[in-house]
C-alpha cells in the first residue's frame, strides 16, 4: 500500500514570541513523531549555539548559491540576515510519510502558503505587546538597536496572524506545546478520513 505523506506543519509568530521555547520543549519530550527540519542562516551563532544542531551556519555568497540553485523550500531576509528551510530534507522526510516541524518567521510561512497550501499553519500569539517586547528584551541576546528593529517588526508580523489555520496563545509554554499537539492530533484525524474507509466496508469494496 502506498504510504500517505507526512504533514508540513509551520509554526511562526513575531520574534520573541517563544517560538524557539516552545519548540524546544516539543522536541524534548520522547514520543514526539514529528521531524525538526533545521533551517539555514546567515546570522552569527549565539554562545552554546551549534552548527547542524541549532542552524546551519552559512555565509551570504554560499546561502545566494543555494537560493540560485534552488535547494531551499523558502527563505526570508530577517533584521539583516537571511533564514531558510533546506527542501531536500523536507521532501524526503514527507514521501516517506513522516511529520516535518518548520519554526519560521511569517514572510517565509506566506511563500509555504503559495507552494504548499495543505501544511498546517499554526500562529503562535503573546499574551499582549507588553509581553512581547518584555521577553525580547528580557532574552537578552540582541543588541538594543536590533532588539528595537524586531519590535517594529513584529507589530507586522502580528497582523498575518488571521491567516493562519490556528492561533495559540503563548501564556504558558505547557500550555501552549499541549494546544500544538492537539492541533496535530486533530489535523491528522480530519485528513485521514476514515469515513471514506468505512463507507467502502459497507458497501463491500
Ligand atoms: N523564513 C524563515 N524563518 C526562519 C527560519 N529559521 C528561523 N526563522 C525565523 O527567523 C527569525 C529570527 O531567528 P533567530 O535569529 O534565531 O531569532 P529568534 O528565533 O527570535 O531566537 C525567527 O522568527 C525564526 O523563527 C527559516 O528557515 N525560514
Ligand atoms: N510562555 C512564556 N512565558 C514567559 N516567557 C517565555 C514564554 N515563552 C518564551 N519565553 C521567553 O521569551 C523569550 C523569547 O523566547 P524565544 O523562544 O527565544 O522566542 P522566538 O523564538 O519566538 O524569538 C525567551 O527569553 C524565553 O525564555
Amino acid at each position: 500500500m502506498r504510504k500517505e505523506r507526512g504533514l508540513l506543519i509551520v509554526l511562526s509568530g513575531p520574534s520573541g514570541v517563544g517560538k524557539g521555547t516552545v519548540r524546544k520543549e516539543l522536541f524534548s519530550k520522547a514520543g514526539t513523531n514529528y521531524e525538526y527540519s533545521i533551517s539555514m542562516t546567515t546570522r552569527s551563532p549565539r554562545e552554546g549555539e551549534v552548527d547542524g544542531v541549532d542552524y546551519f551556519f552559512k555565509t551570504r555568497e554560499e546561502f545566494e548559491t543555494l537560493i540560485e540553485e534552488g535547494g531551499l523550500l523558502e527563505h526570508a531576509e530577517f533584521v539583516g540576515n537571511y533564514y531558510g528551510t533546506p527542501l531536500a530534507y523536507v521532501n524526503e522526510t514527507l514521501d516517506a510519510g513522516r511529520d516535518v516541524f518548520l519554526e519560521i518567521e511569517v514572510q517565509g510561512a506566506a511563500q509555504i502558503r503559495e507552494k504548499a497550501p495543505e501544511a498546517l499553519f499554526i500562529f503562535l500569539a503573546p499574551p499582549s505587546i507588553t509581553e512581547l517586547q518584555n521577553r525580547l528584551i528580557g532574552r537578552g541576546t540582541e543588541t538594543e538597536e536590533i532588539i528595537k528593529k524586531r519590535i517594529e517588526t513584529a507589530r507586522e508580523e502580528l497582523e498575518m496572524m488571521s491567516l493562519y489555520d490556528y492561533v495559540v496563545e503563548n501564556d504558558e509554554i505547557q500550555n501552549a506545546c499541549d494546544k500544538i499537539n492537539a492541533i496535530i492530533v486533530a489535523e491528522h484525524c480530519r485528513r485521514d478520513r476514515v469515513e471514506k474507509r468505512y463507507l467502502s466496508m459497507l458497501r463491500g469494496e
